[in-house]
């Protein structure tokens, strides 16, 4: 029987289609002949939408059935966006008002190296630039209207700098009155037999593209930037150029300062020039030593600081950048109490970029030191410590600078020479002393330069760049001026403010006020040089003291009810002394008692409480396997447990080769005592 259709030529509107066609989603798929995939409904309804979006034409081209984007709506039906607020997701109006407030606020935090934005990108900060706004379409910048079209349509104008030859002799004029034959490089000179000396390849030092690469690397891979400065000379060790770039480029990323190795300079020189850099950037005085670490406190304490501000983090990394022999390997060495970083009193040790893990949640990163464009002296070189000693030709040379530099009373001290009229004196009166001879015994004038240099590099000879706003004696006016003179940090040491309340203000703000009198000083300064510290961050000092003494008695006292909620106080300061003592004292105290509870460091740095719960699961970082811990017994965190474990392990000289080696029969004799 032939199909009946409602309308002949017309697809079937209603009811089951079951017509084998290849469009049908709904075609059986058994009982195919000839087809060994059939489409999958998917397909199927794909292509149909493809089918359905074009229009439909005749042979001419002319549409038939329009695409239903060209569709037209007949005169007086109107059209409507659907009325959704999806179409405003996006977008939101506030204020004129409200948008200045914002600018006004957000614009001094971004500003502020004291305070720290929180998620920064999910502020609208290009509304803080107004400029962004215009900056966004360049398409004039980027492609004129002539090469729109294409390279090929450009049109071919002769570009003429003169329109007519009024223009042509006028320009020729002013040429030739700018003319400057120093500057002619195709000019013919006479040859007067003197040529510049090539430069000596060693004070390219620190400034390869390699190196470059490795401070880059290391600015990208950072959150945090502390840039190391060397307490002799910090404005001669600082780089205006990184804290330029880190400001407009990066201005998510905080920068500090450490001044290192205040341990070579009389303390008062640490105070004042903590109090110029902390107008401009927070800065922290540090003593990178193993033994004797200065300023470990404080910096543990920022960087807990920053691990509290960014939780949401998973890990904080802080990069060590400066310039070389500045000492950034010793204060990561100095964070850890251990030798993680390969130190030396050569510049460039450091060779590539390195990650060490500090904390759980905090990452260090050594940067190789970088020399940065300045228009330095190799004399400057040579006594920053950027070079090598060794490699350098001429070191006699340099050794007059020095002189200039160090006071007489402190070389004749140091080298028991009493009096010198040049370097060359100076040094060969050493070289009798020191025995450095030549043939014939003749002083070894190069040996000995490079001796003094060396002492010089290793911080043996005292030193400093007196900070600013400090009254030069008068016996030291004229050398204290060469020692100004020479510095190419002149602009930046003129721009840093003198001793202002401001910056006291602001280190108080920042809670990392330090007490200056504990740094122990490993050089014998005299006379001028000895200072009284000022009082007026010592006397805070003590306050703080003070108020911290009394809540750590009340913390101990109360140890056992405390809870993270009810502490107070979050960002409070807390050395490191402190820290460990609380730490052993704490964790010996719950060893010994038998209630169930948990003991945990909170990330706040106080010590939080909390009942075990059946089934309580361990610290995420906890990487102890000490074995499942019985309810009963303490549960210490993986730091309580090795503090413990050191506190209870005997002192060993040596080591026990069957202890420290995996060797087969390790238990033989333990099984033969059971
Ligand atoms: N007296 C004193 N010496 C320090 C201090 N910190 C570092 N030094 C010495 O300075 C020298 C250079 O230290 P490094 O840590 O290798 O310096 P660096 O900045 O990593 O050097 P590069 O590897 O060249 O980048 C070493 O001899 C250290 O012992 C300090 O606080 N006091």
């Amino acid at each position: 029987m032939p199909k009946v259709r409602s309308t002949p030529g017309k697809p079937r509107t209603q009811g089951f289609n079951h017509s084998n066609h290849s469009m049908n989603p709904e075609r059986p798929k058994s009982g195919l002949k000839g087809v060994a995939h059939p489409r999958t409904k998917g397909t199927i309804k794909r292509l149909q939408m493809y089918r359905n979006f074009k229009a439909k034409r005749d042979r001419t081209g002319k549409i038939l059935t329009p695409a239903p984007f060209q569709g037209r709506l007949p005169a007086g039906t109107m059209a409507r966006v659907e009325p959704t607020p999806k179409w405003f997701s996006n977008s939101r109006v506030i204020s004129q008002t409200a948008l200045q407030k914002f600018q006004d606020e957000i614009g001094k935090a971004v500003k502020d190296p004291y305070q720290v934005i929180m998620k920064p990108s999910q502020l609208p900060v290009t509304l803080l630039n107004e400029a962004a706004k215009y900056k966004r379409v360049h398409l004039l910048d980027t492609e004129s209207f002539d090469s729109t079209f294409g390279p090929k349509k450009q049109r071919k104008r002769v570009s003429l700098k003169v329109r007519d030859l009024e223009d042509l002799s006028k320009a020729a004029d002013d040429q030739a009155d700018k003319y400057d034959s120093a500057k002619d490089l195709d000019l013919i000179r006479e040859d007067t037999g003197e040529k510049k000396a090539v430069r000596d390849w060693v004070f390219g030092a620190g400034q390869s593209k390699r190196i470059w690469n490795e401070l880059h690397k290391v600015v990208d891979a950072s959150d945090v930037l502390l840039q190391v400065l060397d307490a002799r000379d910090p404005m001669g060790t600082r780089s205006k150029y990184i804290e330029e770039f880190l400001r407009k480029e990066k201005p998510h990323k905080h920068l500090f300062f450490i001044l290192n190795k205040v341990d070579l300079v009389p303390v008062w020189v640490t105070q004042r020039w903590v109090a110029i850099l902390s107008a401009e950037y927070p800065t922290i005085a540090f003593h990178a030593s193993l033994q004797h670490p200065f300023g470990k406190g404080a910096l543990i304490n920022l960087f807990r600081q920053l691990g509290k501000l960014h939780l949401d983090k998973k890990q904080i990394s802080v990069g060590f950048i400066g310039y070389p022999n500045v000492g950034k390997s010793s204060v990561i060495n100095a964070l850890r109490s251990k030798k993680v970083c390969k130190v030396a009193p050569i510049a460039g040790e450091t060779k590539v970029w390195q990650y060490i893990t500090l904390m759980k949640r905090i990452f260090l990163i050594d940067c190789p030191g970088v020399v940065y464009p300045t228009a330095e002296t190799d004399t400057e070189k040579v006594l920053k410590g950027v070079v090598r000693v060794e490699l350098v030709t001429n070191p006699e040379d340099y050794v007059d600078s020095l002189l200039k530099r160090v006071r007489p009373e402190y070389i004749s001290k140091n080298y028991k020479i009493e009096h010198w009229d040049t370097s060359t004196h100076f040094l060969e009166q050493l070289a009798q002393k020191t025995g450095k001879l030549l043939k014939g015994g003749e002083p070894d004038v190069t040996v000995t330069a490079r001796m003094v240099l060396n002492d010089w590099q290793r911080g043996k000879l005292p030193f400093y760049v007196p900070p600013e706003g400090f009254a030069v004696p008068k016996s030291q006016e004229g050398k204290q001026e060469e020692v100004v003179a020479e510095d190419p940090n002149e602009d930046a040491k003129s721009e840093a403010p003198t001793f202002v309340s401001e910056s006291v203000k602001k280190a108080r703000e920042f809670k990392q006020i330090q007490d200056f009198r504990k740094i122990r000083v490993g050089l014998e300064y005299e006379q001028q040089d000895v200072k009284d510290l000022d009082h007026i961050d010592l006397e805070l000092l003590e306050q703080q003291k003070a108020e911290r003494a009394a809540k750590k008695k009340a913390r101990i006292h109360n140890l056992g009810e405390e809870d993270e909620e009810s502490s107070d106080g979050a960002d409070e300061f807390y050395s490191e002394d402190e820290y460990n003592e609380d730490l052993q004292r704490v964790v010996h105290k719950k060893a010994k008692s038998k209630k169930p509870q948990q003991l945990a460091i909170t990330s706040s740095g106080k010590f939080r409480v909390a009942k075990i719960q059946p089934g309580d699961s361990d610290d995420a970082g906890s990487s102890d396997d000490d074995g499942p811990s019985t309810s009963k017994a303490p549960r210490l965190t993986a730091k309580q447990k090795r503090s413990l474990e050191r506190s209870q392990k005997r002192k060993k000289i040596g080591s026990n080769f069957y202890e420290t080696t995996n060797v087969k029969n390790r238990n033989r004799n333990k099984k033969k005592d059971a």
